[in-house]
């Protein structure tokens, strides 16, 4: 699918696609340069995460991630068109994997009382390398090349400084940083792999700034040609265009559309090779070629299953049934979920406490020893999870990624993000352990990717408890036991068989087949009247978990 790369705007979330939207983005016309016929997207801002069609596996096999993000630096005088020449090939890129625009500006000094009241004055020099916090920058970038989530500062130019809290970002395959410093300093130099240098005329460059900075930073006419005429001009030649010995591409400021097509041109292919590479590495591993001689329990000692005790049989019984009635569903997959919850709880460290009692006497007991637990549900199939979890802890902050297969390559996709904040930030991460919901395992897919995004946010693997209802015996667990070994799994039940089979597309959803639920169903083991050649023609391919419960949402 080709969805034009849009800002998401939410605080907390990151979001990748909204699959069943229409973009909504508006664009215009680019008038003030008749030669860059391209369209810029009115929405799109700096410093976040840019709509796509969802981001497929970064890693392989064995979890390791593959490629870091593509980085490409542009530097070049105030105003000169780095944000546009941004846009412009975000635009160009058209269906891409996730991108951000990073900018210097984030990167600003904070400034204390006497620094502020300067720059009120236009009296601080924002122009040279010293005003940035280089060192900052550069970590933020190395952290989103190599795929961690990064916390960045956001600037105000109105305040002359930086708000108290800051943008979080994750996930982008492209990264595209901008500032008049890009590639002034050296360790920003080294992350880049396309630098590119905007070469405009001063005079249109000072043109734009004043229009731009009236109406968008509220500055006066006056003040702006102070600050030029004191810092922008002088820094420009000093420490800005000097830095275009080191790009590899010049754009020039205005009808620059040829140049930024040819950049596109370069990126896609960079990208696409990527992409062929990972593909044919996690082609390398399927469910089926697995070795199942070895049972899977014995093979995974961190594989939990509930004691097979005739209560437990007896709730399985009833979720396995096809003609259960829905209430009773819902009630026993909620028992169930509370097991569960109840199992993995014992999988938390534990510290001695020592209590008084009413009658006086001391008792040594034990209290949770973790600084921060949190729930992350994998969509939509691991919501009914999450009400054994908060039954078990109270107020736990639960989290949710929504990780569907691709239609055409079956490949898992990640689309949507929002993660507990104990996550969300590094050294919070680190200390957290992580209840990871999901229904079923069935390929694994989904599971492997939900665990090599809480790694990437630096949750460690001992921290991670998956929680789930079953897994298939045959299925793509020995794929996690293998990658992630640290990582625990508790089930309700190991089921022996995972099966290839193809659901259609949602004909029902579309208003086209009401009534036809044997169709609806092929998911989850229904029969259907097409035959495998029509349903690979109109369907996608799933795989069930036999002999499986209820509606659980397909299996990955
Ligand atoms: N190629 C271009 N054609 C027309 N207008 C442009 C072009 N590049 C930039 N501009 C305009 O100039 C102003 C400053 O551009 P911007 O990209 O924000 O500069 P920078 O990021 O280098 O400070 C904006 O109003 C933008 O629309
Ligand atoms: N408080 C500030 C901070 C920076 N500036 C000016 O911004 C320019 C860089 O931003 P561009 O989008 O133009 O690249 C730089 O020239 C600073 O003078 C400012 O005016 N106030």
């Amino acid at each position: 699918m080709s969805v034009p790369a849009e800002v998401q705007e939410e605080k907390d979330q990151v979001k990748l696609l909204e699959p069943s939207r229409p973009p909504m983005s508006r664009t215009v016309s680019n008038t003030l340069n008749p030669g860059c016929r391209s369209e810029i997207l009115l929405q799109a801002k700096k410093n976040t995460v840019l709509k796509s069609h969802g981001r497929p596996p970064w890693y392989d096999e064995d979890g390791k991630a593959i490629h870091d993000a593509f980085v490409i630096g542009i530097a070049g005088g105030s105003a000169s068109g780095k944000t546009h020449v941004a846009r412009c090939i975000v635009q160009a890129l058209g269906s891409i994997p996730t991108v951000v625009i990073l900018s210097q500006d984030s990167f600003y000094k904070k400034h204390g009382p006497e620094d502020l009241k300067l720059a009120f004055q236009n009296r601080y020099d924002f122009d040279h390398p010293d005003a940035i916090d280089m060192p900052l920058f550069a970590a933020c970038l190395a952290d989103l090349k190599a795929g961690r989530q990064s916390n960045i500062p956001i600037y105000s130019f109105k305040d002359h400084n930086r708000l108290d809290e800051t943008k979080y970002l994750y996930g982008a395959a492209i990264i595209i940083v901008e500032g008049i410093l890009a590639l002034h300093d050296p360790d920003l130099r080294d992350l880049y792999d396309l630098k590119i240098f905007v070469q405009c005329d001063s005079d249109l460059m000072l043109a734009r700034r004043i229009r731009r900075d009236v109406t968008e930073r509220g500055r006066s006419v006056d003040g702006i040609l102070e600050q030029y005429l004191r810092y922008v001009k002088p820094a420009y030649d000093n420490f800005v265009q000097p830095t275009s010995r080191y790009a590899n591409i010049i754009v020039p400021g205005s009808d620059n559309t040829v140049a930024i097509e040819l950049i596109a041109t370069h990126v896609r292919r960079k990208i696409e090779d990527r992409s062929r590479y990972l593909r044919q590495h996690l082609a390398r591993i399927g469910p089926m070629d697995l070795d199942l001689k070895e049972p899977v329990n014995r093979c995974f000692p961190n594989l939990t299953v509930l004691r097979q005790t005739p209560q437990l049989l007896g709730i399985f019984t009833i979720l396995r049934d096809r003609n259960a009635r829905r209430a009773d569903f819902i009630f026993f997959t909620d028992r169930l979920s509370t097991f569960l919850s109840e199992k993995a709880m014992e999988f938390l460290p534990y510290k001695p406490k020592r209590v008084t009692t009413p009658v006086g006497s001391t008792y040594v007991g034990k209290q949770l020893a973790v600084d921060h637990v949190c729930g992350v549900s994998i969509l939509r199939s691991g919501g009914p999870l999450e009400r054994g979890l908060r039954r078990v802890i109270q107020d736990i902050s639960i989290g949710s990624l929504l990780i569907q297969s691709e239609d055409s390559t079956g490949e898992p996709l990640l689309l949507h993000l929002m993660l507990p904040t104990c996550i969300r930030q590094r050294h919070l991460a680190a200390r957290s352990f992580v209840f990871l919901l999901d229904a079923q395992i069935g390929t694994g897919a989904a599971a492997f990717m939900a665990i090599r995004v809480l790694l990437d946010h630096g949750v460690p693997q001992e921290n991670i408890i998956f929680v789930t209802f079953i897994v298939a015996a045959a299925g793509g667990v020995r794929v996690l036991r293998r990658a992630y070994p640290g990582v625990r799994i508790v089930c309700g039940a190991l089921d022996p068989v995972l099966r290839e089979s193809w659901a259609l597309w949602d004909t029902v959803a579309l208003g086209q087949d009401q009534g036809d639920s044997e169709k609806r169903d092929v998911g989850t083991g229904t029969p259907t009247a097409k035959t495998r050649e029509e349903a690979e023609s109109e369907g996608r391919k799933v795989w069930v978990v036999e002999p499986g419960i209820g509606h659980i949402g397909e299996c990955l």
